[in-house]
């Protein structure tokens, strides 16, 4: 493991992991919370969710990444900027929940993506409806989807959902074991 991935797993453990009954985004009930935006907005921690998330996607092409607000935003802008700090220019994107009433009336904020190869992140995935629909989204914007990437992974059927719902490989940093949660 790189020095940074540890760290940032560390930073994860000390900040985000909360224990106790918790209602998730999709209903369903759970004893454990991982609240990423403890890291994704934490000034230790946010600049390493960049850099890890590179290093985990190394092997794909893409020059844009994002996904469905908010939890994939701060995600997306640390990438950017991690990628700068290397040397390559990464955009960022934006999925709203629903199409803006006023103004242009997009639903993909940020530079266009049309005819793009994009990278859609997350923070956390437990059944991946939400990266699901930031796929959606950003296909119908005109982008082509490289892969579903995501900080942390429940192994509650994210995987499953995305790799056969919308045919693109799923990658995490970091799952509940190495987190120590079951
Ligand atoms: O894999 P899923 O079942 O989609 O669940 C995970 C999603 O739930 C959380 O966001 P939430 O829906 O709480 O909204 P937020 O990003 O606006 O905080 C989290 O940030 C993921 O986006
Ligand atoms: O499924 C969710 O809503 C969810 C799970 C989790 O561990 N963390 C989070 O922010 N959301």
């Amino acid at each position: 493991m790189t020095d940074v991935r540890a760290a940032l797993l560390q930073q994860i453990k000390d900040k985000a992991v909360v224990h106790g009954k918790v209602t998730l985004s999709s209903g369903l009930e759970a004893d454990y919370y991982v609240d990423l935006r403890r890291i994704t907005l934490d000034g230790e921690a946010a600049p390493l969710v960049g850099q890890v998330l590179l290093d985990l996607t190394a092997d794909l092409e893409f020059d844009a990444v994002g996904g469905l607000t908010m939890g994939a935003d701060p995600v997306a802008a640390s990438m950017l900027h991690a990628a700068a700090a290397r040397g390559r220019k990464l955009d960022a994107f934006v999925v709203r929940k629903a199409a803006k009433a006023h103004g242009l009336q997009r639903r993909v904020e940020g530079p266009d993506i049309e005819g793009r190869r994009v990278l859609v992140v997350e923070d956390t995935s437990t059944t991946g409806g939400s990266p699901l629909t930031a796929v959606e989204a950003v296909r119908e914007a005109g982008a082509e989807v490289v892969a579903v990437a995501t900080i942390v992974d429940r192994a509650t059927g994210a995987a499953e959902k995305i790799e056969q719902g919308a045919g693109v490989p799923y990658r995490y940093a970091y799952d509940k074991d190495e987190l120590g949660l079951d």
